[in-house]
């Protein structure tokens, strides 16, 4: 039988384990001996190579010449996941991370249902090819957006297949369910955290990525915006709570959807805000048979190798705990906007 107490088999079992911890637990991990102190370090190595851990086509790895944190802690999810219902099982707290196994990438396709809510079975029944054009059902002819680089602010909307519909995952009116499929690392700021970069030129239109966390009722959103506010003002925490409110034409908001990636959420929650507002353009994705619309990020204009990628995160309201914002831009107001709950 193997001595358990072998380097070799520690470094086994180490590999089972502390894939699993937090960087705080990772690092009391590898205070107890040599051995652990070098499956650690590896562990730390891996996670730093890919944030979103092969569960996107193409890995997105950290950047970091400002400090020592080689990476950013969180959960992982391509998609956004509906919060559980009070008293059923809590969303994952854990989740490996840096193992030395090669995961298979997981396929993107399907995707469970979105939303949590049964997916009603409503959707199209195009010829392949078809899907996107004038007799497609999924397509909305009063949709803002079918120019989703379009530049002039606000929130642009798109419709997709989904679900109920007859077509598979290479349809081409699926543009936003694939994953992240171009080249982005997550660079180190002196001032702003971490920031997406893209490190690949993009061109105006492209689908970037997804903005995916837990959808929250408002009043979860409401609870936690208070927390994170606190955390954030003595530098605790970068929130990445959004709330989008979809306007009927009076003017009365008429949808609000609360997505939080701040512990569970995807590359998404690294763009930082910009008052020019950015170079991505925010659209509101909608798929048959889904009842929640997703958040989906396209580029604004042509977007340079290596550029930042930003929004807006709205208009700033000058509070007196409000974040200063280092933007850069012209136009920049001094203060990050805040989420008003
Ligand atoms: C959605 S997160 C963006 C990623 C974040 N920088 C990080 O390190 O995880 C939002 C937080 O990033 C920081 N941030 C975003 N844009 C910023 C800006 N223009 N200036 C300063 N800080 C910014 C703020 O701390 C904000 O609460």
């Amino acid at each position: 039988m193997r001595n358990p107490a072998t380097p070799g088999a520690i470094a086994e079992s180490a590999d089972l384990v502390l894939p699993l911890l937090s960087p705080r637990d990772l690092a009391a991990a590898a205070s107890a001996c040599r051995s652990l102190r070098a499956a650690a370090a590896a562990v730390t190595t891996r996670r730093a190579a890919d944030a979103a851990r092969s569960l996107e086509p193409l890995p997105v790895p950290f950047h970091n010449r400002v400090d020592s944190k080689p990476y950013a802690y969180f959960l992982y999810t391509p998609y956004s996941l509906a919060r559980p219902a009070p008293g059923a099982s809590s969303s994952p707290s854990a989740q490996p991370w840096g193992g030395a196994w090669a995961r298979p990438p997981v396929p993107t396709w399907p995707r469970p249902s979105l939303d949590g809510f049964p997916s009603t079975v409503c959707g199209c029944a195009c010829e392949a090819g078809e899907c996107g054009g004038p007799r497609c059902t999924c397509v909305d002819a009063e949709a803002d957006v079918a120019d989703t680089g379009s530049e002039g602010g606000g929130m642009g909307s798109l419709r997709e297949c989904g679900d109920g519909c007859a077509c598979g995952p290479s349809c081409g009116n699926r543009r936003t369910q694939r994953g992240v499929a171009v080249r982005l690392r997550v660079v180190r700021h002196l001032h702003k955290g971490w920031g997406l970069h893209a490190v690949e030129a993009l061109g105006r239109g492209q689908f970037v990525c997804e903005y995916a966390g837990e959808f929250l009722t408002t009043e979860e959103a409401r609870k936690r915006q208070r927390l994170y506010d606190e955390l954030a003002s003595v530098g605790k925490l970068s929130p990445a709570l959004i709330v989008i409110r979809e306007h009927l034409p009076s003017g009365k908001a008429c949808l609000r959807v609360n997505i939080d990636a701040t512990k569970v959420g995807n590359v998404a929650r690294f763009i930082n805000h910009s008052c020019d507002g950015g170079n991505l353009h925010p659209v509101l994705v909608r798929t048959s048979g889904s009842l929640l619309p997703r958040l989906c990020f396209f580029s604004a204009g042509d977007i340079m190798e290596g550029e930042e990628l930003t929004f807006s995160y709205g208009d700033a309201r000058v509070r007196p705990n409000g974040l200063h914002c280092f933007c850069g831009s012209s136009g920049c107001c001094g203060v990050l906007p805040s989420e008003e709950t």
